[in-house]
C-alpha cells in the first residue's frame, strides 16, 4: 500500500502491523493533583493497579510545552532530505518508521535525544542551522521542568511506599550520570488507513511494549492514540489531554519494588485524520547502577524475584530485543516453592 501523507513522508505502510480496533475508553484513569496531600497513596495505588496515571497541577509552564511542540512541528514539517540529515538514530537522531534496530516498524517519525543538556546531539542541531539555539533552549527548558516534576513524583512514590530515604529513587535520575533520554514522536495522519479502519483494524504507530527505564513522563497534543493493556489483558484508549502529563512505570521500577509496581504495556495507534505529537522523558539510572529491590521495601523473609543486574546489562539486553518482547523474563528468578 502506498500512502501520500500530508508531510510527504512515511509513504509505505504495507509492512506496518495492524491491530484490533475495538478498545474501550479508559474513563477511570487515575488523575493525581500534585498539590493533594493524598497524592502519594493515590500514586502508589495507580502504579500497582495500572502502572500509569495522569498528573495535573504539575507546575510545568504551558509556555515551555507549546514552544517545544511548535519547534518539533517545525522540524517534522521540513523536507524529508533535510530531516534525514539528522539521522539515523544511532542511538540519537532522527528516525522514520524503523523503531530500534531489530526489525520493528510503525507509522511514526521521531527524534531521539540525550536528556542531558550538555550532550544534545550535534547531528540533530545541524538541521536547525538557522536557529539551533532556539531549538536547544526549547528542549532544555522543557526537559529541566519535566525532570523537576519527575523527581517530585518519585519522592511521593517513595513516601507512599515508605521507602527510606525518600530520595532513594529520585537520586538516580538526579545523578549527573543518569542514563535518561528524550523522544519527540510525530504520527502523521494516515488517511489510507481509513479503509483498514472500516474493517475493524487499525494501523500501529508505535507497537506494544513496556519502557525499560524507571519512569517515563509523556505529554501529547490533543490527538488520541495511546492505549494501555490492563491486568486482564484488555486494551483501553487513554483520552488525550494536552495540559497534563502521563507517568508510566518502567521495568527498572518494577524490579526495584520487587514487582509491587508494574511496568505498563502500552502502544500508539495511528489516526486517520489528525497528527499526533508526543514528547517523552525516559528517566533512567546511571549505567553502573545495580537494579535490585530496595531493602527498605522488602519484608523480613522476602526474596528478590529477580537475579541481580546493572542498568547497563539490562539496557544492552533490552536493545537486542524486539519491541513487544517481555524483557524482564530473562532476569526473573525461578523461585523454589518450599
Ligand atoms: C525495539 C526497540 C526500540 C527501543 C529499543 C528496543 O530494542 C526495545 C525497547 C525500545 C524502547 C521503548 C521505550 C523508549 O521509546 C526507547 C527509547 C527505549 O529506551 O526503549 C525505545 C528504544 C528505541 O526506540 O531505540
Ligand atoms: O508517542 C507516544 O504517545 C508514546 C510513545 C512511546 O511509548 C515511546 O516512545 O516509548
Ligand atoms: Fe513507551
Amino acid at each position: 500500500m502506498v500512502v501520500q501523507s500530508q508531510s510527504g513522508t512515511l509513504t509505505h505502510c504495507s509492512s506496518i502491523k495492524t491491530c484490533n480496533k475495538a478498545a474501550a475508553v479508559f474513563t477511570s484513569i487515575p488523575v493525581i493533583n500534585l498539590g493533594d496531600p493524598e497524592s502519594k497513596s493515590l500514586m502508589v495505588k495507580a502504579c500497582e493497579e495500572y502502572g500509569l496515571f495522569k498528573v495535573v497541577n504539575h507546575r510545568v509552564p504551558m509556555e515551555f510545552i507549546t514552544r517545544l511542540e511548535s519547534e518539533a512541528l517545525g522540524f517534522f514539517n521540513l523536507p524529508q532530505s533535510e530531516k534525514d540529515r539528522a539521522g539515523p538514530p544511532d542511538p540519537f537522531g532522527y528516525g522514520s518508521k524503523r523503531i530500534g534496530t531489530n526489525g520493528d516498524v510503525g507509522w511514526i517519525e521521531y527524534l531521539l535525544l540525550n536528556a542531558n543538556p550538555q550532550v544534545l546531539s550535534l547531528k540533530t542541531l545541524t538541521v536547525f542551522r538557522q536557529n539551533p539555539e532556539i531549538f536547544r533552549s526549547a528542549v532544555n527548558d522543557y526537559i529541566q521542568a519535566v525532570k523537576t516534576m519527575a523527581y517530585e513524583v518519585l519522592e511521593l512514590i517513595a513516601d507512599g511506599l515508605k521507602i527510606e530515604p525518600r530520595d532513594a529513587l529520585s537520586k538516580l535520575l538526579r545523578d549527573e550520570n543518569s542514563d535518561s533520554c528524550f523522544r519527540l514522536n510525530h504520527y502523521p495522519p494516515c488517511p489510507e488507513s481509513e479503509a483498514l479502519s472500516l474493517s475493524g483494524r487499525n494501523l500501529v504507530g508505535f507497537g506494544e511494549h513496556t519502557d525499560p527505564q524507571i519512569i517515563s513522563v509523556l505529554r501529547s497534543n490533543n490527538t488520541s492514540g495511546l492505549q494501555i493493556c490492563l491486568k486482564d489483558g484488555t486494551w483501553v484508549s487513554v483520552p488525550s489531554d494536552e495540559t497534563s502529563f502521563f507517568i508510566n512505570v518502567g521495568d527498572a521500577l518494577q524490579v526495584m519494588t520487587n514487582g509491587r509496581l508494574k511496568s505498563v504495556r502500552h502502544r500508539v495507534l495511528a489516526n486517520t485524520q489528525k497528527s499526533r505529537v508526543s514528547m517523552i522523558y525516559f528517566g533512567g539510572p546511571p549505567l553502573s547502577q545495580k537494579i535490585v529491590p530496595l531493602t527498605s521495601l522488602m519484608g523480613k523473609q522476602e526474596e528478590s524475584l529477580y537475579n541481580e543486574f546493572t542498568w547497563s546489562e539490562y539496557k544492552t539486553s533490552a536493545y537486542k530485543s524486539r519491541l513487544a518482547d517481555y524483557r524482564l523474563g530473562l532476569f526473573e528468578k525461578t523461585l523454589s516453592t518450599n
